[in-house]
């Protein structure tokens, strides 16, 4: 089973994963990696940590020459600003533990309950864990995920479709986006958006406030029979909406048409199905996203993620010291304004791990050579069904 850790503090010395269960014979590019890494410190709206790090992968162990070997993967991503952090975040000796202690408690973030539960006077000792930093990693797994997947055609892209009061109601194909999408500093398709959407960002930045979106990801070439309708914990979309809801920010998760079902009659939400000897067996519409009883139908998987503006505020909101329980106003770390167009990297990363559990768990095997067999006998089998890629 696929499957992996995240550790490391924000500003800790780095961040490591380990990503256990990829087969052996993966030819890994690593430039590839550290572009996906690359992507999710841009975008407008981000804070000066973004102008400190260079994030850029270092594999400690599982690959040999760029080829995996079947073993658990260990990935480092360096924290370029421990540097300026040591003598506070030090594990092995003794810091000076007052000068950046954060009491008062900034809503929204992880700060208050993480205090309470952990029984921590200095919220810094949640925030280090709780920032998405985090996310790097989540980035450097997913872009292992999908080099996995691509040996199979199988392809991913996220596009940004709304930031604050600005939206994208167009709807792309895959290959619209993928062409479109990194031209924009804030990772959306409509170029004619995108000066609006950074003059949102500025307005509310001068205001000392933040601001969140919506996200599009979708996933290409995925065979049907991902996941099952056998058990509740086997269902594709309830994975999928966990690890992107783990994703840091993430308030909501829709796939397909999503909310919008509940709205309309039945026959304006299901897809047809029809067959014909050239295509095979093939739906009219994809209102559903791809997904049908917790299993892939092999048509492309559109989910849209709805992040929420950031809680760190330059005009902080109320609050209290979390140890004198007096009213303050939240503390302020310094933030980045606007991330959703760097979420939205992250959440398509997440998305690659998922599909690429399932898809392992469907057609694994410990190499590649295996793999490839079990997957052109599954796309034999069902083409004597009547399904056809
Ligand atoms: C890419 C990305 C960057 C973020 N940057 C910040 C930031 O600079 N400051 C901040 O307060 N929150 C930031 N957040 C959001 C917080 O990490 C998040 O709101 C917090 O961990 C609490 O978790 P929750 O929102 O899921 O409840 C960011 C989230 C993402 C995905
Ligand atoms: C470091 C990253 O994002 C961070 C996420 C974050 C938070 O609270 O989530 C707070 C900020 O941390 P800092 O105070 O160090 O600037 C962001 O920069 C990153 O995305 O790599």
């Amino acid at each position: 089973m696929l499957r992996y850790l995240t550790s490391g503090e924000s500003h800790g010395q780095s961040l490591i994963s380990i990503l256990d269960g990829v087969p052996a014979n993966i030819e890994l590019d690593i430039d590839e990696i550290n572009n996906e890494l690359k992507k999710r410190q841009g975008g407008y709206g981000r804070g000066a940590r973004m102008k400190i790090e260079q994030d850029k992968i270092n594999i400690l162990g599982g690959v040999r020459g760029k080829k995996t070997l079947g073993g658990p993967i260990s990935i480092e991503v360096k924290n370029k600003d421990y540097e300026n952090w040591s003598k506070y975040m030090n594990p092995m000796e003794d810091i000076d533990l007052e000068s950046k202690k954060v009491s008062n408690v900034r809503p929204g973030h992880a700060d208050l309950v993480g205090c309470l539960k952990y029984d921590f006077e200095d919220a810094r000792n949640v925030l280090e864990r709780s920032s998405a930093r985090e996310t790097a990693s989540r980035v450097a797994v997913g872009a292992i995920c999908k080099q996995i997947l691509k040996n199979f055609g199988i392809e991913f892209i996220s596009h940004v479709v709304q930031i604050g009061s600005i939206s994208d109601d167009n709807i792309y194909d895959f290959e619209y986006i993928k062409k479109h999408v990194d031209n924009s500093e804030v990772r959306c398709v409509n170029k004619s958006l995108e000066e609006k959407i950074i003059k949102e960002i500025d307005n509310v930045k001068k205001d000392g406030d933040t601001l969140g979106g919506i996200i599009e990801i979708r996933v290409k070439n995925v065979i049907p029979g991902l996941g099952s309708y056998t058990q509740f914990d086997k269902k594709i979309d309830g994975e999928l909406a966990m690890h992107l809801m783990g994703t840091q920010a993430i308030k909501g998760v829709e796939i397909g048409i999503g909310f919008d079902v509940s709205k309309s009659v039945g026959s304006k939400v299901m897809d047809e199905i029809y067959y014909n000897e050239n295509t095979g067996i093939k739906r009219a519409t994809n209102r559903l996203g791809g997904i049908e009883g917790g299993m892939t139908t092999g048509d492309e998987i559109i989910i849209r993620c709805a992040m929420k503006p950031i809680p760190t505020l330059y005009k902080p909101l109320n609050s209290i010291d979390v140890n004198t329980l007096k009213s303050y106003t939240a503390s302020i770390e310094r933030s980045d304004n606007c991330a959703v167009p760097a979420c939205s990297i992250v959440c398509e990363n997440v998305v690659a791990f998922v599909i690429c559990k399932y898809f392992l768990d469907k057609v694994g095997g410990d190499n590649l050579r295996d793999i490839n067999s079990n997957y052109n006998s599954y796309i034999k089998r069902l083409g004597e069904r009547g399904w056809k890629k």
